[in-house]
């Protein structure tokens, strides 16, 4: 079963009203009525021509929130009730309706998905226990946390009595769970609603110039229902999460704080891309781990049914940024999910089951939770349990075009396959495999496939490492048992635990670097475009799309270059970057042109590994797969191999010096440190040398310290560069001497 997309475009705007729509809705093929399952969008170099995109149903300007949850959601309500998990989960560039669409307005024909589905889920609870005649009792029960500049923060404690490292999150089995998270039981719709819009209040939202009230982290929804019967309990979660929208910061213009929030969004969302890309390449290492937003959503990973809802703005502005979600989306649609329900377990006699989670914000102890969309049953870790499989029943999502509507807003919700899996599993075909299927005989799992890599062994280690560690940390909740391991024991798994930690967060960085590189070329800054990707250069040494494109980069550079030699003295960004030597010599190839009036023949032409090639809109834009998993293999980082040019012009030995009137004069590289400082903008910080992300964040934040009420105070000096905190001396001189002519 792939994950259900649809997609939802948003009506103009109060401001858009004199703008064209250039995103619309159509049937598929040559069809002229029939539901939209189709968008269309011009080619931004060529507006005769159309791109489509096929989704399993698009919804136009038109459709409403009742619509959207109808068609949508609702089906999904009896699949959560027969112990399915659920995921729905809104994507989309900033702007474009995510939030209207997932938690919607204050009046009925507003509200949005959240309330919406939480509503069903009363009703079909009271119908539950009204026709068992008070023998099954349903309970629900809500976790609310968000991710922001990806920490985890429980959304049922106002920020600031959050612990600013955030809620940890550890691996159980392969599962994905957020330690010490705030369960809070919810027995009416009105309970529920005063709790979400008491957290509501706790989630980071600020201005920009393309939202008013811009979400500024991931939130994540668990609604838990538990039905317990006299012999059993069934547990099944519905998680709901709003993405934070990708960001493109010359439209926004964003500013310090902002800048970094969208720095962490854009990176988060570039990890989720990635991970896709890799998923449908059928890659075997799928990157979850380099964030934690997709460590949670676990997309291709979790069990049960995945709604994806893309929403797009119509406008003309959003062109390029809806090309790009559109094509993100393409790929969604094809990740399969495992369609596997949650089993009931026999319930002890002692008492239900709570569905209160015992720890509140101000008890310190932690309580592992079930995992989120990758839901972790209780039962599942019960190694006695022997309940007999019920048999499925839910409709499979396809990529098929759903039946047509047969009106405006039609009252028949899709129609339902049955999907049955036989009781008795060994008597049916080959079965998925899943991490519920594993077998848990560790013979078992100890036999490795020779075509397997190192890296790939390598991880699975890592994984095994991580799963053990998690195991150790959940399965033992008191204190007591955690004292019985004896000190060494503990010593050595910290520091295994801290040397996975350790991994990810190199290869996080190299990533980072290929993203900002994606965002300077986007912009045509070619110059940072380079340095980003010399910067990744050591993170990825082995990936030779990576050394073309840094060498393809180097020659368009220097063509450049020789079109100026008239202004030798001009200090730019192309003379201040030190260029490292690279064993890269093949020049990089051109790419395919993209057109969509043929897309079949094209298709064949371009790269078999990119059949999202005819929507990309610019030949260079196409050129994306070096960023793709497959050519990364982690390696330690090494040295960085450029080393400051050994001559250097002597204008910059001179750090300034004196005019008449005794006011300071800067050699162009000192005007050229202090004019990127002055930016406050942490993607030109971290192009100096010896600056890394943190460090680049960390001026920004202490410039900001510096304004003391007054907006937006400039350094004028290196000493003042210097004084800043985290900077010092060794600091300012590195970036000095990462500047030279070249
Ligand atoms: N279908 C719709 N009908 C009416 N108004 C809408 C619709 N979708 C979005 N809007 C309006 O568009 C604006 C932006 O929507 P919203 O805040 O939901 O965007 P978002 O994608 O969540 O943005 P961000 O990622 O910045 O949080 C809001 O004023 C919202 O009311």
């Amino acid at each position: 079963m792939s994950v259900r997309v649809v997609a939802r475009i948003r009506p103009l705007l109060k401001l858009e009203l004199d703008k064209d729509s250039i995103v619309t809705a159509a049937p598929a093929g040559n069809e002229t009525i029939g539901s939209p399952t189709v968008v269309r969008i011009p080619n931004p170099k060529n507006e005769a021509e159309h791109f489509s995109f096929q989704f399993n149903s698009v919804y136009d300007q038109e459709a409403t929130q009742q619509d959207i949850y109808d068609h949508e959601v609702a089906p999904t309500v009896k699949h959560l009730f027969n112990g399915f998990d659920t995921t729905i989960f809104a994507y989309g560039v900033t702007g474009t309706g995510k939030t209207h669409t997932m938690r919607g307005g204050k009046s009925l024909a507003d509200r949005g998905v959240i309330p919406r589905l939480l509503s069903s889920i009363y009703r079909r609870s009271r119908k539950i226990e009204k026709d068992s005649g008070g023998s099954t009792q349903v309970e629900v029960a809500m976790s609310y946390y968000e991710i922001y500049c990806d920490r985890v923060y429980d959304l049922f404690e106002p920020p600031d009595k959050r612990t600013p490292s955030g809620l940890p999150i550890r691996d159980n089995n392969g599962k994905t769970v957020v330690v010490g998270l705030t369960e809070r039981p919810c027995t009416t719709l009105k309970e529920f609603e005063q709790l979400y819009d008491q957290a509501n209040v706790n989630r980071s939202t600020s201005a920009t110039k393309l939202n008013a009230h811009s979400s500024r982290s991931h939130a994540i929804l668990c609604v838990k229902v538990t039905q317990t019967t006299e012999t059993h309990t069934r547990i099944s979660t519905a998680s709901a999460i709003d993405l934070a929208g990708s960001e493109d910061n010359r439209r926004t213009e964003n500013v310090k704080d902002r800048m970094v929030e969208s720095a962490s969004i854009n990176k988060s969302l570039f990890v989720l891309a990635q991970c896709v890309e890799a998923i449908s390449r059928k890659q075997s290492r799928i990157p979850y781990r380099e964030s934690k937003m997709t460590r949670i959503l676990s997309l291709g990973q979790n069990n049960g049914l995945t709604l994806m809802i893309l929403n797009l703005a119509p406008v003309r502005s959003y062109h390029l940024d809806t090309l790009s979600s559109l094509n993100f989306a393409n790929r969604t649609k094809k990740i399969e999910v495992c369609e596997i329900e949650n089993e009931p377990v026999l319930r002890k006699i002692t008492g239900k089951p709570s569905t209160t989670a015992s720890i509140t914000g101000s008890n310190i102890q932690r309580q592992p939770l079930r995992p989120l969309t990758a839901c972790v049953n209780a039962n599942l870790a019960d190694p006695e349990k022997k309940a007999e499989k019920p048999v499925k029943a839910f409709s499979v999502y396809s990529d098929k075009s759903k039946p047509a509507r047969s009106s405006g807003i039609p009252s028949q919700v899709r129609k339902v396959e049955n999907h049955k899996r036989p009781l008795d599993s060994s008597s049916a075909g080959p079965t998925r495999p899943t991490k519920m299927t594993r077998p848990s005989d560790p013979k078992l799992t100890t036999r490795v496939d020779p075509s397997l890599s190192k890296e790939s062994i390598e991880a699975m280690i890592d994984a095994k490492i991580e799963a053990r560690l998690a195991n150790h940390v959940l399965s033992d909740n008191t204190a007591a048992s955690l004292q019985a391991i004896p000190e060494e024991l503990q010593r050595r798994l910290d520091a295994l635990e801290q040397r996975v930690e350790e991994k990810e967060d190199d290869r996080a960085q190299g990533l980072q670097y290929l993203l900002m590189a994606k965002q300077h070329h986007v912009r045509g800054e070619s110059v940072s475009e380079l340095k980003m990707y010399q910067l990744a250069l050591p993170f990825f040494p082995e990936n030779q799309k990576l050394g073309q494109k840094i060498l393809a980069l180097q020659e368009k550079l220097r063509l450049k270059r020789e079109e100026k030699t008239s202004k030798p003295h001009v200090i730019s960004d192309a003379q201040v970057l030190a260029v490292p030597r690279h064993k890269y010599e093949a020049p990089e190839p051109v790419p395919a042109a993209v057109d969509t009036k043929d897309q079949n023949k094209r298709r064949n032409r371009s790269s078999p590994d990119h059949e999202d090639y005819q929507y990309h809109p610019a030949p260079d834009a196409a050129d994306d797969s070096y960023v793709s998993d497959d050519g990364f293999r982690f390696k330690a980082k090494p040295k960085p191999k450029s080393q400051p040019p050994k001559s250097k012009v002597q204008i910059f030995r001179e750090v300034h010096d004196s005019t008449e009137s005794g006011a300071r004069i800067h050699t162009p590289r000192t005007q050229h440190i202090i004019h990127v400082i002055n930016s406050r903008d942490p993607a030109q910080i971290r192009l100096l040398r010896g600056v890394g992300a943190k460090k680049a964040e960390a001026i920004v934040n202490s410039l900001c310290e510096m304004d003391d009420g007054e907006e937006g105070r400039p350094i004028t000096d290196l000493e003042q560069l210097g004084g800043l905190r985290g900077v010092g001396a060794k600091t300012v001189e590195n970036m000095r001497a990462g500047l030279a002519i070249v």
